[in-house]
């Protein structure tokens, strides 16, 4: 990236168009997850900062964008889709610089969904009708009601720091395309891509205050001051249950809508009919992709007995090939956790599960690293059997590549323990038996089930979860629901 402070990149908010830094002068350090060391420096919003962009925002709202045409908004957003693929490696490298996760995944997964958040919903948009009644009246005139979709406002998008411009572009892609504003505070953790982005919002010719961007925390910080500014008008937020907790108590006087999507504890249910190849391969991406920080990561893994030990052996088997390194390494499978405070609490789970009787298949700490990755947020990625169903690394969200994996001997037993938890994400069901395949899916609890697979997305479908997984769907129409308002008319006639 092109702008540097002291030799480091700095990342400034994107205000009305403009990049600019904190008045405060407040800045803090951008970390790379993969050594440990000083990448940047950030600027952080006082509520002033956050208070000029929600303000570009609301007066970008009354002005040309308000106007545009749908057919000359939907162009602009996929200039933007075009300007990120135009600048893929320098996405790729900031994404990859912020998390440390490999480049092969970054490049297959994260940066291509950034763009394709755009083209989608831009096509979406154009083409989702909205319904009309003709009422019959006692004159025997009738009236027609018909109902129109307009945007919700200034939306407040609020993103983490796993998949940071593939969640964060989720939401801004919907809400652009659906005629909104938004104000953007991305994760403390990993700010460069979502800054970028103004950039290619700037050279697509996306007009002033349209997309914007602070930096900073949560609680007293930009997070804070974000989500309790009277004139937001909708926030849609990625991250922790608590979090979401802590957000929707902050929107309780403003009564402002809300859209989440947060943790999981996600279950896969491999019975002794799979194809245990995709099964073996599909359970070592779902626990281990992304170094285990997905919510739609399987956390518990369920085996049926017959399978259980061959399953086992394999899966461990496939973990100790998978190769930790740096993000520009091609032989790297696996990166760093994201801080070494994320470090700490997975560490701390690591030695839970060994407290509560856990045997550890594989893993279970620190790995020794080479060079500068040796300052790095490494764990092992670590399996464990033989722990009850109420052991806290059965039961909590650890967001680290971890699993447990248990035997089970019945449909019936199986789908009870999938089901015993706060959370309901997603699911993964492995399965030859089609019927088997169609019953389980609908008595798990989750807001996703994959049959034979894992981390399938096709954008038009429902993403979200049941119980403490979220509040609402996204995806296709039911984005269009959460970034408008639907009005009625009802014309006499
Ligand atoms: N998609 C998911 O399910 C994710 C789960 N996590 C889990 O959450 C744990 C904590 O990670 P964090 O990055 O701290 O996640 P988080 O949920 O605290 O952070 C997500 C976003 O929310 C913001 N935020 C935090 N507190 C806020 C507040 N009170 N008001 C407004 N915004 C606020 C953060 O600055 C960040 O942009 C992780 O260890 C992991 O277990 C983290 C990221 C994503
Ligand atoms: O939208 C997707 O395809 C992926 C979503 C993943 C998360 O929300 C997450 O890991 O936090």
């Amino acid at each position: 990236m092109k702008w540097e402070i002291q030799g480091m990149h700095e990342v400034k908010h994107f205000i009305n168009g403009e990049f600019v830094g904190s008045k405060s002068g407040k800045t803090f350090p951008n970390i790379s997850p993969a050594t440990g060391q000083q990448i940047g420096v950030v600027h952080e919003a006082g509520r002033e900062e956050v208070d000029q962009a929600v303000q570009a925002a609301q007066d970008a709202l009354k002005g040309e964008w308000g106007y545009l045409p749908v057919a000359e908004r939907m162009a602009l957003l996929h200039k933007v889709a075009d300007g990120i693929n135009a600048r893929f490696d320098e996405f790729l490298e900031a994404e990859c610089l912020d998390t440390g996760k490999p480049g092969s995944l970054a490049r297959h997964v994260d940066i291509p969904r950034g763009a394709a958040n755009f083209k989608i919903f831009a096509d979406l948009v154009k083409n989702v009708p909205t319904e009309s009644f003709m009422l019959d009246t006692p004159d025997g005139q009738g009236a027609l009601n018909y109902a129109v979709r307009q945007p919700k406002g200034v939306i407040a998008v609020i993103s983490p720091w796993n998949l940071p411009l593939l969640l964060m572009t989720w939401k801004v892609g919907p809400a652009l395309a659906c005629g909104n504003t938004v104000v953007v505070k991305p994760s403390e953790e990993t700010p460069s891509t979502t800054t970028l982005l103004g950039e290619v919002m700037n050279d697509a010719g996306v007009p002033k205050g349209v997309f914007n961007v602070v930096h900073g925390f949560g609680p007293n910080s930009a997070g804070e001051y974000l989500t309790t500014n009277k004139a937001i008008d909708g926030i849609t937020f990625t991250g922790e249950t608590r979090t979401g907790s802590a957000i929707l108590k902050a929107t309780a006087d403003n009564i402002t809508h809300v859209s989440f999507e947060l943790g999981g504890k996600n279950p896969a249910l491999i019975f002794a009919d799979c194809d245990m190849e995709a099964a073996l391969e599909g359970t070592l991406r779902s626990a281990f992709a992304n170094c285990g920080q997905v919510c739609l990561g399987t956390e518990r893994v369920y085996v049926e007995r017959p399978i259980f030990d061959e399953f086992l052996a394999r899966l461990k088997q496939g973990v100790e090939n998978m190769k930790l390194g740096a993000w520009d390494d091609p032989t790297t499978s696996m990166g760093p956790l994201i801080s070494k405070e994320h470090q700490q609490k997975v560490l701390s789970y690591y030695e839970k599960a060994v407290e509560e009787g856990a045997n550890v298949v594989t893993g279970g700490g620190m790995p020794e690293m080479p060079g500068d990755l040796a300052g790095g947020s490494w764990v092992q990625p670590t399996i464990w059997t033989g722990l009850s169903e109420d052991a806290s690394v059965v039961k909590e969200e650890i967001f680290g590549p971890c699993c447990h994996v248990a035997p089970f001997d019945s449909e019936e037993e199986v789908i009870a323990k999938a089901n015993d938890t706060d959370y309901g994400l997603a699911a993964a069901v492995w399965t030859s038996d089609l019927a088997r395949a169609h019953r389980v899916a609908a008595q798990v609890e989750a807001g996703i089930v994959w049959v034979n697979s894992w981390f399938l997305r096709d954008l038009r479908t429902p993403f979200g979860g049941m119980k403490a997984s979220g509040i609402g769907r996204e995806g296709g129409v039911h984005s269009l629901e959460f970034y408008t308002e639907l009005k009625n008319v009802c014309i006499k006639l």
